[in-house]
């Protein structure tokens, strides 16, 4: 697909926006990109081991801890106050905590080499950076989106779209719609990008939700993810704005795009690192292939179930006559013994399927249907593929 084919997005950055605390939009476009086209090129400093960045702490910390718990990829902490620390299984990789937009920060200066951290904070501070590699963009945590929000009394009562917003003759160059965000990268490009060109934007660390009504702004660009301070704070999302969401959107993968799921958690990697670093690639396989083993595991159960037949074949083709019951790569069937009148016999087979936890009471339906008996369920822990598409598109997008 050609860059130009491609939608709109806040993933395809072309300026960069200077942080200040408050600024319009109309602004210097190739002073920083220079800067961004700096940090891709040159050399990695010299270390032998791969540094991985985890969060400090906030809402993403225990979760990515749990995750690689989970891909028997514990990190030895001995306390929380310690900043480096150990996974045993990967012994070249020093684990570094720290606030996950410093790991973005420092995947791009060269002191870290892989990070996990929320997509809308790699978005945020990565600012468009092609050293940037998503590795794995569905963790399956971390959840939200990036979306502006308006009050829902006054002026703003009858506007519920991005369109009606931009079309109040309120907002002049003089008197512009004033937006409190912490995005001040993303937002000021999303707004540019979709035709409002007088805005001005102010910062602030949190509660950014009370901006409106503290008379400080008109909107907010914000994280959602239940909605709730939204809703106390007399705020609404209006249609076209969001900036940021799960499942929409193409990611810039280096020089390549693809359609993939948003804003959550994600590991991310410096290209550089990858490319130049000895062993740094096969660290990164081995995290990605536990990763994309454990998620994919997650979300199946393994269900064996007994069928009378005739012959395997026969069973076999009972359960692949149901939509929901064919496995990963088909079920797997096999003769129950039996003693008959001192003879063996085989009068039931054993089937074994992996079946997606969302489908399991349907496929319990199905196999019942086709005469399944004795149906027992237990989680499935990983589901190794022979090669993970993920690693395939890795190595395509490094030119390897
Ligand atoms: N409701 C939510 N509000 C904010 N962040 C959320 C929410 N749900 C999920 N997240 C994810 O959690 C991340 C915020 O995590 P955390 O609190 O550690 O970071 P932070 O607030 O950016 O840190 P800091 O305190 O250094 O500013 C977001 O970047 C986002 O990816
Ligand atoms: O949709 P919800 O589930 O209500 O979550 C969204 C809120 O959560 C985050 O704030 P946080 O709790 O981190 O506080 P802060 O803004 O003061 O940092 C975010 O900035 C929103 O305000
Ligand atoms: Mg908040």
């Amino acid at each position: 697909m050609l860059a130009s084919n491609l939608p709109k997005s806040p993933f395809f950055p072309t300026h960069y926006v200077p942080i200040s605390r408050s600024f319009h939009i109309t602004c210097s476009v190739s002073q920083l990109q220079t800067a961004a086209a700096e940090t891709v090129n040159g050399p990695v400093s010299e270390r032998n081991e791969i540094r991985l960045g985890l969060p400090s702490k906030g809402r993403m910390a225990a979760d990515t801890l749990d995750l690689l718990k989970d891909c028997q990829l514990s990190v030895k902490h001995v306390n929380p106050r310690q900043y480096v620390a150990q996974i045993p299984q990967l012994s070249n990789l020093e684990v570094w905590f720290q606030r996950p937009k410093d790991i973005v920060r420092k995947l791009l200066s060269g002191d870290l080499d892989l990070g996990i951290a929320g997509f809308d904070t790699v978005s945020e501070y990565g600012e468009g950076n092609e050293d940037l590699i998503i590795i794995h963009d569905a963790l399956d945590y971390g959840d939200c989106r990036l979306s502006l929000a308006i009050p829902k009394y006054g002026i703003f009562e009858n506007i519920n779209s991005l369109k009606e917003l931009a079309q109040m003759p309120q907002w002049t160059k003089e008197k512009p719609l004033r937006v409190a965000t912490g995005f001040t990268y993303l937002g000021p490009k999303f707004m540019k990008d979709n035709g409002l060109n007088h805005v001005s934007f102010s910062t602030a660390d949190g509660a950014l939700e009370a901006a409106p009504a503290m008379g400080i702004a008109d909107a907010i660009l914000d994280l959602v993810s239940s909605g709730t301070t939204l809703k106390e704070n007399n705020l609404k999302e209006i249609d076209g704005g969001v900036v940021l969401q799960s499942q929409v959107g193409f990611l810039v993968c280096g020089s390549s795009y693809r359609a993939c799921d948003l804003l959550g958690a994600v590991l991310v990697a410096s290209k550089r690192s990858l490319i130049q670093r000895k062993s740094a690639l096969d660290t990164t396989h081995e995290i990605l292939e536990r990763l994309e083993a454990h998620l994919r595991a997650e979300g199946q159960f393994t269900v064996v179930a007994n069928m009378r037949g005739n012959s395997a074949e026969e069973v076999a083709e009972r359960v692949l006559s149901q939509a929901s019951l064919s496995g990963l790569q088909g079920p797997t069937v096999s003769p129950v013994f039996c003693k008959r009148g001192g003879q063996i016999a085989v009068d039931y087979y054993a089937i074994v399927i992996c079946v997606p936890k969302k489908a399991l009471y349907k496929s319990v339906q199905q196999l019942r249907a086709i005469g399944g008996s004795g149906v027992l369920v237990s989680p499935l822990t990983y589901i190794f593929d022979e090669e993970t598409p993920r690693w395939r598109e890795l190595l395509s997008t490094l030119g390897l």
